[in-house]
């Protein structure tokens, strides 16, 4: 090599100088706030660590900013290998197709960075905690490779920690409970029967985990646990107080009338049946939300009165929400999670249940565990073909049951196929299901551009199978009551209960928020297509018709983010005595009490909303639609995922249709893993000091 060449080489090595100089990073940090790339929170950060210690380094303070911006991308930490191997993931870079501009890439910044190096830079750091960080108090925190905010490395051990000490703490089960479960069982034709099994292994744990595709029967095993679990302590004289809560408030109303349906099927004495609840709350509710705060009600000074607690879609619980949840539980209570495992991990923070079910496919049950579930369960494991585990380092696994026969999605099913081909990442196989017709409740279409008439047709979906948005549109226009209806007639609250329902029979969902398939112009489209079809009277501010997303709590109004109302013209009780009843556009929202009740809010009154024919799907967990549509972008971008198809699929009961204007992206998505970091899926759970 000349000399000349080995001066360049040295040259492109030597760091640059925002890697060496604070003022000189920061300057940057401006220009990538200034490009959208890093959020104004994240540079605010490093701001605020340089003015508390001014010689804090630029590695420092860049790292500082790139946790914090982690955060948002739901990372728990910033893992620096991760990071090191693909820098640019590290801030929210334009998708493809989009101009960078002139700031410097991470990639660029980062590119001579020794792992070594930036770990001494922090454990160096006045800033960071890396040795012994409990008994430390500085906001950051090193493990390994993994960089923490202070307090998500707190809520992380706070989990790691109470799942230890409730794993290493078995419960008693009743000495008849194998005659109980072969009666609540009975005449199942699976085998070996993973519902069984799951009760099982829940009946004796302070935690448990049940995972499972859709359809594969969490809620009728849930169901049938509660019964194991309140027939003997009712026939002792003392009933288990069991709390049923999930995420959000749509995830609670889907699941209190499911467990409704269930308990009511029961093959249980009516004593027993009775003491089992069918309201399931949301997980604010349970834990008593406090205004403007992060705090809730109950805590570790304030626990939970109750000995079950059962936490459905789980797979919508993010960190935080998980170490307050632990916090307020009673040791002696038990913690059922369910959940799909598959699913897109919460827009917050962490990805507790995909972390925790790391392992669930393959069982790791060990031979203690086996021998005992073939014992209770009366059945064999040798056809599961699981992999044999240990039970100090596979401490969860052997709390873990994944169900794995779908009863709604069979074989026969396109969109069953469709979605384990997704989730086996088998980008190939995907599409050939859906190319080949095969069946019929799965399929493609090709969008030209934005006003391809084929998009019109499925949203309008005037032939109403698979459902559009006429299907609701009717039922408002032909049900109505008559206008002489007076305003407490029952009729308006069941013309807006049954318009409610046959909204949810159709959804679009999308997967970014910008751009021409992107939920904000993909609804201002909808909005605009319904109007000019006349099907809706107007296409913007409020009209009757329109459908509306909350996007933030409001206590005081008792609505949550993620609740769905619609708004109607319905006839108004008279203010004052002696005046006639007028007509008003009010919000309709679910009551979400099991019963149908509706109630309507004034436009005005409501906090942020959206509108929502189109929505994220992430804002689509916990639903499920007759008709749900996939809107794929035509640029390439790191959030398409699998878990994101795969999710987007799952949301369909009876139809799918897949809606794109350029394949490979469906490819390249199907192809990707959410890969989300923290440190709940990296070590063994360990035992508490
Ligand atoms: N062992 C079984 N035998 C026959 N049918 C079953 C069995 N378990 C569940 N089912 C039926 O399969 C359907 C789905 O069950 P369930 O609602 O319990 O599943 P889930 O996993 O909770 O579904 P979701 O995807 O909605 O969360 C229901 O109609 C239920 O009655």
């Amino acid at each position: 090599m000349q000399g000349d060449q080995l001066d360049l080489l040295e040259a492109t090595v030597e760091p640059l100088p925002a890697l060496l100089d604070s003022r000189e990073l920061m300057s940057l940090l401006d220009q990538w706030q200034d490009n959208g790339w890093l959020r104004a929170l994240d540079r605010a950060l490093a701001a605020f660590l340089l003015e508390q210690e001014p010689a804090c380094p630029a590695k420092v303070l860049l790292s500082a900013a790139l946790v914090s911006h982690q955060l948002g991308h739901g990372h728990v930490c910033l893992n620096l290998r991760a990071t090191l191997e693909e820098p640019d993931l590290a801030l929210s870079l334009p998708p493809e197709g989009e101009e960078t501009g002139a700031a410097l890439l991470p990639s660029q910044l980062l590119g001579g960075l020794q792992l070594e190096d930036w770990q001494a830079a922090l454990i160096t750091s006045a800033v960071v905690d890396s040795d012994q960080p409990e008994q430390g108090s500085r906001p950051l925190v090193l493990v390994g490779e993994r960089l923490y905010l202070r307090r998500y490395w707190q809520y992380e051990r706070q989990v790691v920690d109470t799942l230890g000490q409730r794993l290493r703490q078995p419960l008693p089960v009743s000495a008849d409970m194998p005659e109980r479960l072969a009666a609540l069982f009975a005449g199942s034709e699976q085998s070996p029967d993973w519902q069984r099994l799951a009760c099982a292994l829940a009946a004796r744990g302070r935690f448990s985990i049940i995972t499972g595709g859709p359809g594969t029967g969490k809620t009728t095993t849930v169901v049938r646990l509660l019964a194991l679990l309140q027939a003997p302590a009712v026939e002792a004289g003392r009933p288990l107080r069991i709390r049923l809560a999930a995420p959000t408030g749509k995830a609670a109303a889907r699941l209190t009338e499911s467990i409704g349906r269930q308990v009511g099927a029961l093959p249980v004495d009516a004593t027993i049946r009775t003491e089992i609840p069918t309201e399931v709350s949301t997980l604010h509710r349970l834990l008593g939300s406090l205004p403007d705060s992060r705090h809730f009600r109950h805590n570790a000074r304030n626990p939970l009165a109750l000995d079950v607690l059962v936490i459905d879609e789980a797979s919508m619980i993010d960190l935080e929400m998980m170490a307050c949840v632990l916090t307020a539980l009673p040791v002696s209570a038990r913690l059922v999670l369910l959940g799909d495992k598959d699913q897109l991990a919460s827009v917050e923070a962490g990805a507790v249940l995909g972390d925790l079910c790391a392992h669930a496919d393959e069982g790791r049950y060990s031979a203690e565990t086996r021998a005992w579930l073939e014992q209770v369960s009366g059945q064999s494991l040798d056809a599961a073909e699981l992999e044999p585990g240990d039970s100090d380092q596979h401490l969860l696994e052997q709390q873990t049951a994944m169900l794995r026969h779908s009863h709604r999605f069979g074989r026969d099913s396109g969109i069953g196929e469709l979605a384990r081909a997704v989730n086996r990442c088998d980008a190939e196989a995907a599409r050939a299901l859906l190319r080949s017709g095969a069946f019929a409740d799965i399929r493609q279409r090709q969008l030209a551009h934005a006003g391809d008439p084929a998009f019109a047709a499925l949203v309008a979906g005037l032939d109403a199978n698979p459902a559009g948005y006429a299907s609701y549109l009717s039922v408002l226009r032909d049900g109505r009551p008559a206008a002489t209806a007076p305003a407490d007639d029952h009729a308006w609250i069941d013309w807006a209960r049954t318009i409610l329902t046959a909204f949810d029979r159709f959804r679009l969902l999308c997967a970014v928020r910008r751009g021409d398939w992107g939920v904000e112009a993909v609804n201002q489209r909808v909005a605009s297509l319904l109007h000019r079809r006349g099907l809706l009277p107007a296409e913007h501010g409020w009209y009757e018709g329109r459908p509306v997303l909350i996007t933030r709590n409001d206590y005081s109004l008792g609505l949550m983010n993620g609740d769905i109302g619609i708004a109607l013209r319905i006839r108004e009780p008279a203010l004052h005595t002696g005046e006639s009843e007028q007509f008003a556009l009010r919000v309709a929202f679910p009551r979400n009490d099991g019963a149908g009740g509706v109630r309507f809010v004034l436009p005005s009154r409501l906090p942020e909303v959206d509108t929502v024919f189109a929505m994220t799907v992430h804002k689509s967990q916990g639903s499920e639609f007759e008709h749900a549509a996939l809107l794929l972008p035509a640029a390439r971008n790191p959030v398409l995922t699998k878990e994101l198809v795969y999710t987007a699929i799952t949301r369909a009961s009876a139809h799918f249709t897949l809606l794109e204007s350029r394949p490979e992206v469906f490819e390249q998505a199907v192809k990707r893993r959410v890969r989300r970091f923290s440190g709940l899926n990296l070590q063994p759970l360990p035992e508490r000091g």
